[in-house]
């Protein structure tokens, strides 16, 4: 491994996570911090998103953004808040700019990485890391395997080789628009299985849930232009099957809080939720499940409306 400078924006639970990977790999590596980027560095803890893990020797925390010149830059902020963070912070200088976001943004309708296109320099390429990987099994050193997927066939496998590691796999595909809607979509559906947990419907309808929500996956990816393939590999079915099946995950959890009448935190990250508003506003799309969560998480509908609702569509062939 020839170690590559890279920069990481965004000191959430996921880029902690990828810095101490990369770093311990034996990559430099800069961790930008909107907030405390001095306290995390001395601390060598990111005590508020990913506490009980250690940053390696190799990893800095500024939280000054003109030190970001490595070559890559990974950008691992949420989608809803990319747009404001490229706007006062651009135009980046990296090669390549890689986003980890896994959203739709509702203002506009785009993906992380249309949003990184209206921002990036001539020269820079854009790409979307994205598939199973909750940000404590990375830190951990845990097996894990993610797609990389950039247009630019050259740069895809030098982002592949620049950061796999001997525990984190990288796959490429050319498949972006797939690759992102991947990791969005199956945000909703996750939504939608920790709703059916807490309703107490059991693991058998969620298993139903699962097998349409990825109808429904496939649906929108393919009305995108998405390759049927990228959402069969691990952005798509591996992420809604870690993504479903964990109480670990922020956007099930926050299903789970909404059908048990609870109040979700207003401070966690849950990407699945505006996603789901901004699918439920496209009457071209056929989202049962996308309406479903917005209209329960909004409370138009009361959760055995919603049940209701679905469980009434009209039989059809699968
Ligand atoms: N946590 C995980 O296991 C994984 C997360 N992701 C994705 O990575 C993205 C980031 O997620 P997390 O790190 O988990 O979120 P997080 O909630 O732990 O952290 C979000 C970070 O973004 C920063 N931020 C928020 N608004 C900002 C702004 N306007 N300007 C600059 N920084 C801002 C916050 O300071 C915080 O450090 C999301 O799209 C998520 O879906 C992807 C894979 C796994
Ligand atoms: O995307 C993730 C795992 O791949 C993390 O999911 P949550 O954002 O629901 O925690």
């Amino acid at each position: 491994m020839t170690p590559t400078p890279i920069d990481i924006a965004g000191a959430g639970a996921f880029g902690t996570a990828l810095a101490i990977t990369l770093g311990n790999a034996g990559h430099p590596v800069r961790l930008w911090a909107r907030d405390g980027a001095a306290a995390i560095d001395a601390a060598r803890e990111n005590t508020r998103r990913l506490p009980g893990y250690t940053l390696p020797p190799t990893v800095r925390v500024t939280g000054d953004l003109a030190e970001l010149t490595a070559p890559i830059l990974i950008l691992a902020i949420p989608t809803q808040k990319m747009d404001e963070f490229l706007g006062r912070s651009a135009p980046f200088r990296a090669k390549a700019l890689v986003s980890t976001a896994k959203g739709i943004h509702r203002a506009t309708g785009l993906g992380p990485t249309a949003l990184i296109a209206r921002h990036r320099g001539a020269d820079t390429a854009i790409a979307q890391l994205t598939g199973p990987s909750f940000a404590e099994d990375l830190a951990r050193g845990l097996p894990t395997a993610l797609t990389l997927a950039c247009t630019d066939a050259d740069m895809a496998r030098d982002l592949q080789h620049a950061l796999s590691t001997p525990a984190l796999r990288l796959y490429i595909t050319s498949d972006v628009i797939g690759a992102e809607l991947g990791g969005a979509l199956k945000n909703v559906i996750a939504i939608a299985a920790g709703a059916v947990m807490g309703a107490g419907l059991g693991e058998s309808a969620r298993a139903a849930l699962m097998a349409r929500g990825f109808a429904e996956m496939r649906r929108v990816a393919r009305a995108a232009g998405a390759l049927d393939e990228t959402l069969s590999g691990l952005s798509g079915l591996g992420d809604l099957v870690l993504t479903c099946t964990s109480a670990k995950s922020r956007n099930t959890a926050f299903g789970m809080a909404l059908a048990e009448g609870r109040s979700p935190d207003p401070a966690v990250t849950v990407e699945g939720l505006a996603t789901a508003e901004e699918l439920a506003a496209r009457p071209e799309l056929d989202t049962p499940i996308a309406d479903a969560v917005a209209a329960l998480a909004t409370g138009a509908l009361t959760l055995d409306a919603v049940i209701d609702m679905l469980l009434r569509r009209p039989l059809k062939p699968e």
